[in-house]
């Protein structure tokens, strides 16, 4: 892929996912700079992957090509204001990975038909398994829209969506989804624990059996998840079992009900940020 001078302003985790992707996957560490206020984070990154740890945004940002805004949503407009008063971006990409902010509030933060592309990651593109929606307004290039499109794909794999509220809804189906499983996780090694197993075999078990389940996931294109469901649940047995309490107690609705929440949350901030 194609190399160019990358500055993160925000050295948080999901920066750092990214960055540690990115390091790890062969892009040149001294072509990232990231930059935050204090130096705890940027400095265990400089430390770990050999990027550039920097204290000012504006000089960071003005002599990168390609700008990623990675802090937090409600202090995107302060950031970016103290952007724009300093930094010339036409020219540059801007790349934001923020939930809730839109192009429309970019482009009035730092500058109208601004060469920008919304960027939803997660955090397993840490260890290069990243899941990423992708929007562009149409005027930004082929050019720039590949470049994303490949350094997200050297974290994990990328998804374009053709209408920002797409972004939304990437957010429920993978930026906040990590979380999801997580619980879930937390939760069956909780119940181990309650039955007796040590946490380290308790989590053992319920890491392999989540991974190993992705990855069958993973290797079977062709079989819908629900046949491989079916495939562990022998009639009368035990899933069946673990299921009917599920089913019961309405976890696919309290999927979709937590889903449609992010997505309400998103839309919120945007009105909000
Ligand atoms: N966490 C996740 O799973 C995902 C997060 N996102 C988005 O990523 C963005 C960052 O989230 P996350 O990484 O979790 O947040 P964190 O709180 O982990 O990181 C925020 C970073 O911003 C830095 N920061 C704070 N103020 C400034 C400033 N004035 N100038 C420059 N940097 C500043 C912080 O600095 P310091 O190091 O000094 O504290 C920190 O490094 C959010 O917009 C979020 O919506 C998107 C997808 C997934
Ligand atoms: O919780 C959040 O708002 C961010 C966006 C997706 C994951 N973390």
């Amino acid at each position: 892929m194609q190399h160019r001078n990358i500055a993160f302003i925000g050295a948080g985790n999901m920066a750092g996912a990214i960055v540690a992707g990115l390091v790890e996957g062969g892009y040149p560490a001294d072509l990232i700079s990231v930059c935050a206020p204090s130096a705890t984070h940027r400095d265990a990154l400089a430390e770990r992957y050999g990027v550039h740890s920097r204290s000012d945004n504006a000089a960071c940002a003005a002599e990168a090509g390609v700008v990623v805004l990675a802090v937090k949503p409600q202090l995107m407009a302060e950031v970016c204001g103290a952007l724009r008063s300093q930094v010339d971006f036409s020219g540059k990409l801007v790349l934001s990975i923020a939930a809730g902010v839109t192009v429309e509030r970019f482009c009035a933060l730092l500058g109208e038909q601004l060469n920008i592309v919304r960027i939803m990651p997660n955090t397993p593109s840490l260890v290069g398994k990243g899941m990423s929606g992708l929007y562009a307004p149409e005027y930004v290039t082929a050019e720039d829209r590949d470049f994303t499109a490949a350094l997200m794909e050297s974290v994990g794999k990328i998804c374009w969506v053709e209408d920002e509220h797409g972004i939304n809804q990437v957010i429920a189906a993978a930026g906040s989804a990590p979380a999801y499983f997580f619980l879930f996780m937390e939760a069956m090694q909780q119940e181990m624990e309650r039955q007796g197993f040590p946490a380290d075999k308790a989590r053992l078990l319920v890491q392999q059996a989540a991974s190993g389940a992705a990855a069958l996931v993973e290797a079977s294109p062709e079989v819908s998840i629900g046949t491989l469901r079916e495939r562990v649940t022998s009639k009368g047995g035990t899933t069946a079992e673990a299921l009917r309490v599920m089913n019961e107690q309405k976890l696919p609705e309290i999927v979709a009900s937590a889903m449609q929440a992010a997505i309400a949350r998103a839309q919120d901030m945007e009105k909000q940020f």
